[in-house]
């Protein structure tokens, strides 16, 4: 590992997929890091790579998936490398998931007592009693009441909101070192949703895993992540702190996301759309893939990519709009709005919005 504070080091990804109308090209050579104990956010519209990023990790893609270069780096092991059968071991172990739909991970025909057990079984060798006795003591941890006898329940018994909660309980029983929640609220309304995410946030402090989050939802991220990853187009755009993507967002892409993501508290609001569509990953764009739906592009956005800028020691975002010799741009009003509404998600005052120094960069415009 490059830095002994990461738990997981991507550097270079790129995933095809091969279908009969020809190459998709999902990830187009995204790097990130994942810092133990942390929560990064990935945020992005659909189609931007989110899911593939995290598919590719638990190494679970689509059999038609390629593997076009990088390296997923965990415990100085190269996950890429693994072969199924040691990616079992790894996610039985060391890298979990939670889903939307808490049913698709749920077998109907089993009792939960048993699905909570059997990982400590399969993967940690564990004797039958005391796996059942530490899935006793995981379902009390997530909150289900009566566990004793609730032990012995299969999941139609539970509601939508239980049956995400003993999930978790799957998920958490062999304390992996990464977790990965794809929507795991999105199916839940929002006051089980929240007490959800509080029980998530709980548990990380206890078990002292890292997560990787993904959502479309703009006040999930503002309670739950560290930082933020921003996808557009099978690449990344921006990553920052949470405060650095909502107070002083950069790249035009995210100005727009922003704007449309929904909120715990926008919920059935009209929000404005990013206009235009995603472009086509069969073949993506020259330069910034951004551009033609960007009204801030300039010339150089449709002839070249730009590189990573930098906007502080935790804060890059690929946009010319950073270089130096590019126009001086603010955001557009309603992203001055909003940034008094995160203040009210987060709260925290929104004195951290300050203009940042940018680097020189040695790109010519
Ligand atoms: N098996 C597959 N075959 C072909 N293309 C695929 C396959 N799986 C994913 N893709 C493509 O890869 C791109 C990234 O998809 P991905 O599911 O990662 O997006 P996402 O950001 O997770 O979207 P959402 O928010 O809708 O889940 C999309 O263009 C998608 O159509």
């Amino acid at each position: 590992m490059e830095n002994d504070k990461n738990i997981l080091e991507v550097r270079n990804l790129k995933i095809n997929f091969n279908t009969y109308a020809g190459t998709v090209k999902a990830i187009r050579d995204v790097s990130f890091d994942l810092r133990k104990g942390e929560t990064l956010a990935i945020v992005g519209e659909s189609g931007s790579g989110k899911t593939v990023t995290t598919r590719s990790i638990m190494g679970l893609n689509s059999p038609n998936a390629v593997i076009d270069g990088g390296t997923i780096m965990f415990k100085n092991q190269d996950l890429l490398k693994k072969t199924r059968k040691q990616m079992d071991e790894i996610r039985g172990n060391d890298i979990a998931e939670i889903f939307q739909d808490p049913m698709t991970s749920l077998d109907p025909t089993m009792k939960i007592g048993k699905q909570i057990a059997e990982p400590l079984i399969i993967h940690k060798g564990m004797k039958r009693e005391k796996a059942y006795a530490q899935a006793l003591e995981m379902m009390k941890l997530v909150g289900i009441e009566n566990a004793e006898q609730r032990i012995n329940n299969y999941p139609h018994q539970f509601s939508g909101g239980m049956r995400q909660r003993i999930v978790i309980a799957i998920a958490l029983v062999n304390y992996p070192e990464i977790l990965i929640a794809d929507e795991p609220t999105t199916a839940l309304d929002v006051t089980i949703q929240a007490q959800i995410l509080d029980l998530m946030k709980e548990l990380q402090a206890k078990i002292n895993t890292s997560i990787i989050f993904i959502t479309h939802d703009l006040g999930v991220v503002a309670g739950m992540a560290d930082r933020v990853a921003v996808m557009y187009a099978g690449k990344i755009v921006e990553y920052g702190t949470v405060d650095e993507i909502f107070y002083n967002p950069k790249h035009p892409y995210t100005w727009g996301l922003l704007n449309s993501m929904p909120t715990m508290d926008t919920t059935g609001t009209e929000l404005p759309s990013i206009p235009g569509t995603p472009p086509d990953l069969l073949d993506p764009p020259k330069g910034d893939a951004f551009a033609a739906r960007n009204k801030y592009a300039l010339e150089i956005d449709t002839k070249q990519e730009p590189p990573f800028f930098k906007v502080s020691d935790t804060h890059y975002a690929a946009t010319w709009l950073l270089d130096p010799r590019a126009p001086k741009m603010t955001p557009p009003e309603q992203i001055i709005e909003r940034q008094k509404h995160y203040a009210k998600l987060t709260h925290k005052t929104i004195d951290q919005h300050k203009d940042t120094h940018v680097e020189e960069q040695e790109e010519q415009l």
